[in-house]
């Protein structure tokens, strides 16, 4: 296994290219189950979730190619199921649910199970397809799903959710009559996923909004689909200027689906300017500012930046009370930044940073993708070495970090464990 290795101290400068999100693309594969034939993404990150998604369609009877495009051919789809070997290793993988319901009138999908963050349960995913007619069994640690043609419903989310929402609205693409999710997430990959939906043929109004309308259709089409930048790699370069004491310019990305996220940094002391599809982030001249941040459901401060954010106020210039609102346990990174020095108490929900002088490197691990992230956002910034172990997070979600941080003058690099 890899670690990553950082010589820290070093201010980033230069450009970075930002890629597509891997948490738009990974619906979208899913929404290839929906129509039988070729479809087409582009600009799809090359990461490990990509990889399991391929796997899962593979199992499936789907073939795939991935060069400069993601081809998915799901002309012949003979075993609608996920198994727990591959949903183990990626939540997403429930996304399938729906687009088998709707499209095979069966799905056996392994239930996911708790993970480092919370234990997000997929209970408002299995009410929302019960509601639209669906027979629902739990058995073995699977869930098994039951259908003649799905019927549209009126359903209400007791919570924000982005992947079930997601589920949701591709079963309803294909369900008798209409369907109105209530409550429903805003998120620009729901966004994304609801384009592609449309141009297959689906009937959409109001995504973007809490309230969506889908009339069903006898079947849909495959097509062509670019995916949209990933917003959380945005956010985490932008922090990687402001904690380095650097000047990075990020292209290729939507400025727009990070405003929460410029505003808290430039609350900071960041000056961060816009120009089409680049940003350009320079850290403050002074201190940084110790700021509050809370997580919310898009558009507010996303839950995915939470640790990042952290990472930067763990240098700020007095008190910083920082919030998660989305998970009950997405604090993994907290033990591991105190090993670099910070200073953090958690209280609840919230964790109340207290900014210092320096961090100073250590040997750190993390337990998730985004807690990975900010111990190498904090390794960037601390003096002396900082060994991050279980890469294998990172590899998930950041299409090649190490690279794209060596470009802009990090000393990083690959060993073995
Ligand atoms: C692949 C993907 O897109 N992952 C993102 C998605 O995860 P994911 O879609 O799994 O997260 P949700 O939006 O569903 O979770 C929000 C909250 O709702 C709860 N909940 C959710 C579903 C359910 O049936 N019951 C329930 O109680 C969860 O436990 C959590 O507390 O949105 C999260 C919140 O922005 C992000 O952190 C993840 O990166
Ligand atoms: C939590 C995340 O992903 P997932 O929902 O796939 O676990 C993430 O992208 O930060």
């Amino acid at each position: 296994m890899d670690k990553l290795v950082i010589e820290g101290g070093v201010p980033l400068q230069g450009e970075i290219p930002i890629s597509g999100a891997k948490n738009a693309a990974l619906p979208l594969m899913a929404a290839s189950l929906l129509a039988p034939g070729r479809h087409v993404f582009t600009n799809v990150p090359r990461l490990r979730d990509i990889r399991t998604m391929e796997r899962l369609l593979h199992h499936m009877g789907a073939r795939t190619e991935h060069q400069d495009a993601l081809t998915i051919d799901t002309s012949s789809i003979t075993r609608p199921e996920a198994p727990y070997e591959l949903v183990k290793t990626m939540r997403a993988s429930v996304l399938v649910l729906g687009p088998l319901a709707a499209r095979h009138g069966r799905a056996r999908v392994s239930l996911p199970g708790g993970c480092a963050i919370g234990a997000r349960p997929i209970d408002l995913h299995l009410r929302g397809l019960q509601a639209m007619g669906a027979q629902v069994d739990l058995e073995g640690g699977y869930v098994h799903v039951h259908c003649e043609r799905l019927r549209g419903t009126a359903f209400t989310f007791d919570q924000v959710t982005v992947t079930g929402t997601e589920n949701l609205m591709m079963a309803a693409s294909l369900a008798e009559g209409e369907t109105v999710l209530e409550n429903a997430a805003r998120e620009p990959e729901v966004v994304d996923l609801a384009d592609y939906l449309t141009a297959m043929g689906a009937r959409i109004e109001g995504v973007g909004t809490a309230i969506i309308r889908i009339r069903g259709v006898e079947s849909l089409n495959p097509g062509t689909h670019r995916v949209i930048p990933d917003r959380i790699e945005t956010g985490t370069y932008l922090v990687a200027a402001g904690i380095t004491g650097g000047r990075l310019r990020l292209t290729h990305c939507r400025p727009d689906h990070v405003d929460a996220v410029l505003r808290k940094l430039k609350d900071a002391g960041m000056t961060i300017t816009q120009d089409g599809e680049t940003l350009t982030a320079e850290a403050s001249h002074g201190p940084i500012r110790s700021i509050n941040a809370t997580t919310w459901p898009y558009p507010g401060f996303p839950t995915d930046m939470q640790a990042q954010f952290m990472a930067l106020m763990t240098l700020g210039d007095g008190v910083s009370i920082i919030k998660e609102q989305i998970f009950e346990n997405r604090f993994m990174h907290v033990s591991e930044l105190r090993r670099l020095g910070a200073d953090i108490v958690l209280d609840g929900r919230s964790a109340v940073v207290r900014g210092v002088p320096f961090l100073s490197g250590a040997p750190v691990m993390a337990t998730d993708l985004r807690a990975s992230a900010s111990l190498v956002l904090a390794g960037l910034a601390a003096r002396g070495r900082t060994d991050v172990s279980r890469i294998y997070h990172l590899e998930r979600g950041y299409e090649n970090l190490d690279g794209k941080l060596q470009a802009v003058g990090a000393r990083i690099r690959r060993e073995k464990e």
